[in-house]
């Protein structure tokens, strides 16, 4: 059997000048795991955990690794396969600049990338928009007539195409509307069980995350000061953070408590 690949934070110190966001996390994800959630506070360190994670910010103290490199560090060979294999979404990492781009041509280009890196699977363009909800018509569609979720929606399409062995999503959903982010945490859940992606939920939105992540890590004071799942997490209330966070959601945490 071949060992899974797995991405690793080991004791994570670092941050920005003069501001050290994060003191010690520990973080460790490998393909085929069930959904992670990450959530806290605004502004503790989420989206700088996550440029730990993708290699663009060094820590200062502890390390990420990919299979056992070094993220920061990467000969120009692994970081190729680092790239193809963790895949990050943020909710504005769209950047279309074909004018005649539809959403199919979209598609079969992230398909094609992935049968050239070796990581064909059977999905095809219709499951793969069923996945994000939207309908078969959009196949058709332009890039640069759909709407703000919508494009979204599409990017989640596109990086689950190219069959990532890990998915970072940094707010991967802000513009989509509650309803079809509903619909689409089951369908996304359920499709990247299949293929084997483990998937990493940054998000504040904790309907979305309760529906995705059957674990989760609150990040406060530049750690996580509490995992678990999320109804639990919020439940104990092991730190101030997490008992404001509880207080400012009340419906969701009446539900999931
Ligand atoms: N490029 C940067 N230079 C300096 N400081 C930064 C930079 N990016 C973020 N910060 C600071 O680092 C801290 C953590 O920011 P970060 O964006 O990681 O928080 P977050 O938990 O993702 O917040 P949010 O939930 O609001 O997105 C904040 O105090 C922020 O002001």
């Amino acid at each position: 059997m071949t060992a899974r690949s797995t991405l690793l934070a080991r004791d994570l110190w670092g941050g920005y000048p003069g501001n050290e966001v994060l003191r010690g996390v520990n973080l460790t994800v490998t393909a085929g795991d069930a959904p992670v959630g990450i959530v806290g506070p605004s502004g503790m360190g989420k989206t700088t955990l996550v440029r730990f994670l993708r290699g663009t910010l060094r820590p200062s103290r502890g390390t990420v690794t990919y299979n056992g490199r070094n993220t920061a560090k990467m000969p120009r060979r692994d970081a190729k396969a680092f790239k193809a294999e963790v895949r990050f979404m943020s909710q504005d990492s769209l950047t279309i600049t074909d004018p005649q781009l539809t959403v199919t041509r979209y598609l079969k280009g992230a398909l094609a990338e992935a049968r050239k890196g070796g990581r064909t699977h059977a999905t095809s363009i219709e499951e793969l928009l069923d996945a994000v909800a939207l309908e078969e018509r959009y196949a058709k569609r332009n890039m640069l007539t759909l709407s703000g979720g919508e494009r979204q929606r599409v990017a989640l399409a596109v990086a689950l195409a190219t069959r990532p062995e890990i998915l970072v999503l940094d707010e991967p959903l802000t513009a989509v509307d509650p309803q079809a982010r509903g619909a689409m945490a089951r369908r996304i859940t359920a499709l990247t069980g299949r293929l084997g992606t483990a998937v990493v939920l940054v998000s504040h939105d904790l309907e979305l995350v309760e529906r995705m992540c059957t674990h989760v890590h609150f990040l406060a004071d530049g750690t996580f000061v509490s995992s678990g799942p999320l109804g639990e997490v919020l439940a104990k209330a092991e730190h101030e953070a997490i008992r404001e966070i509880a207080e400012a959601a009340p419906l969701a945490v009446q539900r999931f408590r």
